[in-house]
C-alpha cells in the first residue's frame, strides 16, 4: 500500500515559485494499478519523483507499507529506495549492455550470486516476453522491447512498488499495448503495486484499477476506476465512457418517447441482459438513442441513452436501477412541447 499525505512541493527560481503539488493525498492499495493522469504542468512527473525519493518534497508523507520514506535518510532510505522499481521517463538502459546485462543491473549492486542472478534475470525476461533477446543490446531492440527490459530491471530488486513515469508516451498502439501487458502481469504475477503516470485515459482504461487525477497540483479526482466512471459528471466518465450528447438533438427526438434516461451499465450481465429483460418484463418499447460499449480493463462498460415506451415505462427504469444500474432520468418534453 502507498498512501501519500498532503504532500507539497514548490520550485523557487529567478522568475518566481511554482507550486507543483498543493497538498497531494492518495492512497493506492497493495496489488492494484492506479494511473496518475492529467494535462501538462499538473504535477504528475513531480509526484512520482517524490514517490521515487529523486526529489525532497517541501512537506507531506509518502508512506509505503506503512513506513513513512521523507523521514528516511543513510542506510535506511538506501534500503526504501530498493522497495521502489522505477521506470525512468526517458530511455534509460546502457547501451554497452545486452538486455540481460542490463536487468542485471540492479543485482549486481545488491551483490547478489551469480547463479541467483542468472535465474532472477531468466525469470525477468520471460516475464516482459523477452526470453529469446537476452543476448541483443539496446540498439537491437524495438522502442517497446527496450521498455520492457526497463520494466524487468526495475523489478529486478523484488521491490514492491513499480512506479513507471510515462511508460508508453513514445510508442505506437501495438507497442503500447505490449508494455501496458508486462505492468499488468507484473502486477498480477508479482503481486507489485503499480503506479503509472500518464496523460494518456487509453492507459487507465486498459490496465488500471484507480485513478487519480491531477490539476494544478491537487487531486481533483481519486477512486477506482468503476466506481468513477458511474458518477455523473466526473472527468473519469467524460474520458473513458461512449458519448451520448452528439447522437441525437435530445429535445426533439425525446419527445417521441414516454420516459428517457442515461444510462450506465457495468458488468457482463448487466451489459448483456438487463436492458432486453427489463423490456419484456414490463412490456415497454426499447430504443438505444446514443452512447455504446467500451470496456475498462476486463469489465465491460455501456452507456445508452435509453428511451422506453409503454405504460410501465417508470417502473422498468426503476427495476434496471435497482439492479445495479445507473440511471439518470432526462426531463421528458412531451408532444406539446412541456415538460413531464
Ligand atoms: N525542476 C523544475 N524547476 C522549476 N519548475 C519545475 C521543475 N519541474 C517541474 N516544474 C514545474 O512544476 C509544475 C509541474 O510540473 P510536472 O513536470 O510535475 O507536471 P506534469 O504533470 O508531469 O507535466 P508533463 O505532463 O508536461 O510532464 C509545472 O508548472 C512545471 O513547469
Amino acid at each position: 500500500m502507498i498512501t501519500v499525505e498532503n504532500l507539497t512541493k514548490a520550485y523557487r527560481g529567478r522568475s518566481g515559485t511554482t507550486v507543483a503539488l498543493d497538498g497531494v493525498s492518495l492512497q493506492v492499495p497493495a496489488g492494484t494499478v492506479c494511473g496518475v493522469v492529467g494535462e501538462s504542468g499538473a504535477g504528475k512527473s513531480t509526484l512520482a519523483r517524490c514517490i521515487a525519493l529523486l526529489e525532497q518534497p517541501d512537506s507531506g508523507g509518502i508512506l509505503v507499507d506503512g513506513t513513512d520514506l521523507v523521514t528516511l535518510r543513510g542506510s535506511a532510505l538506501r534500503a526504501a529506495r530498493r522497495q521502489i522499481g522505477v521506470v525512468p521517463q526517458n530511455d534509460s538502459l546502457l547501451r554497452q549492455r545486452t538486455a540481460a546485462g542490463n536487468i542485471a543491473l540492479p543485482l549486481e549492486a545488491a551483490g547478489a550470486p551469480v547463479e541467483a542472478r542468472r535465474k532472477r534475470v531468466v525469470e525477468l525476461l520471460d516475464l516482459v516476453g523477452l526470453a529469446d533477446k537476452a543476448g541483443n543490446y539496446p540498439d537491437q531492440l524495438s522502442g517497446g522491447q527496450r521498455q520492457r527490459v526497463a520494466i524487468a530491471r526495475a523489478l529486478a530488486a523484488n521491490p514492491s512498488v513499480l512506479l513507471a513515469d510515462e511508460p508508453t508516451s513514445a510508442l505506437d498502439p501495438d507497442t503500447t499495448a505490449s508494455v501496458l501487458t508486462v505492468l499488468d502481469r507484473a502486477r498480477a504475477e508479482l503481486g507489485v503495486t503499480v503506479l503509472v503516470v500518464t496523460h494518456d485515459m487509453g492507459v487507465v482504461r486498459r490496465i488500471c484499477d484507480d485513478v487519480a487525477v491531477l490539476d494544478r497540483g491537487q487531486v481533483v479526482e481519486h477512486g477506482k476506476v468503476l466506481d468513477l466512471v458511474t458518477q455523473a459528471g466526473s472527468r473519469t466518465s467524460g474520458a473513458l465512457l461512449p458519448g451520448v450528447e452528439d447522437i441525437v438533438r435530445a429535445g426533439d427526438t425525446d419527445a417521441r418517447f414516454d420516459r428517457v434516461a442515461d444510462v450506465v451499465l457495468v458488468g457482463f450481465a448487466a451489459v448483456g441482459a438487463l436492458l432486453p429483460e427489463a423490456a419484456s418484463r414490463f412490456e415497454v418499447d426499447l430504443n438505444l438513442l446514443g452512447g455504446g460499449m467500451t470496456r475498462l480493463a476486463d469489465t465491460p462498460v455501456a452507456r445508452f441513452r435509453v428511451a422506453l415506451t409503454g405504460a410501465n415505462a417508470d417502473s422498468a427504469f426503476d427495476w434496471i436501477a435497482e439492479r445495479g444500474a445507473v440511471v439518470r432520468r432526462r426531463p421528458t418534453v412531451l408532444a406539446g412541447g412541456a415538460a413531464a
